[in-house]
């Protein structure tokens, strides 16, 4: 397994060892032993969610305030998404930095997202099915979203953003300016 640190503090691009054989592939997805040595995180996800998306749906920006805050191993299963992560921490010297990265279900790669940030992605290919492991529960009273497009951010998307699709939800998302406190 490969770490590789990311602009963002304490975000990390997971690259685990993958075996291929006649038969397909294998790779742990998850080894809580080995994260912890490989990354010096003590994390503990206790909730795991999967979402099926078509091309050119966009997810975020999401994060979750206060006691309810996440943390977040996420994955590709099927197909290739531009994932996004924006660093809401005021204390960090990456605040208000973004970062993304490429996911698919060929470069196997995850990105270890830590509490504190915004998420989002976007999907590339005609259906992506997007895997992702919580160190805290969903609480719907905690979410917090900013703008996909917040021209602050200035998020390349590599997509064209007259097409994608968005939920009546994250279409009125605030700014990054008016974003509610973590
Ligand atoms: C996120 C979530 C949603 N739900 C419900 C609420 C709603 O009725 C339905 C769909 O929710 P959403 O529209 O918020 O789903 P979605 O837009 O996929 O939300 C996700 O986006 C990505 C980018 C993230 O980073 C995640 O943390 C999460 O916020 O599922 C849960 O029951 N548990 C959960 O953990």
């Amino acid at each position: 397994m490969n770490i590789i640190p990311t602009p963002i503090n304490n975000c990390l691009i997971i690259e685990p060892k993958v075996f291929h054989d006649e038969r397909g592939y294998f790779f742990e997805s998850f080894n809580n032993v080995v994260f912890t040595n490989e990354t010096g995180i003590e994390v503990s996800f206790i909730q795991d969610n999967q979402s099926l998306s078509t091309k050119g749906v966009l997810r975020g920006l999401h994060y979750q305030r206060g006691e309810f805050q996440q943390a977040k191993l996420v994955r590709v299963i099927e197909g290739e998404v531009l994932d996004v992560v924006v660093d809401l921490r005021k204390d960090s010297n990456s605040y208000g930095k973004t970062f993304t990265q490429t996911l698919s279900d060929t470069n196997f790669k995850q990105v270890y997202i830590p509490r504190g940030c915004a998420h989002g992605f976007l999907v590339k290919s005609d259906r992506a099915i997007f895997a992702y492991k919580c160190d805290n529960l969903y609480n719907k009273e905690s979410e917090g979203g900013i703008l996909y497009n917040d021209p602050f951010l200035n998020i390349d998307w590599e997509y064209d953003l007259d097409k994608v699709i968005v939920s009546d939800k994250d279409k009125i998302l605030p700014l990054f300016e008016n974003a509610l406190p973590l």
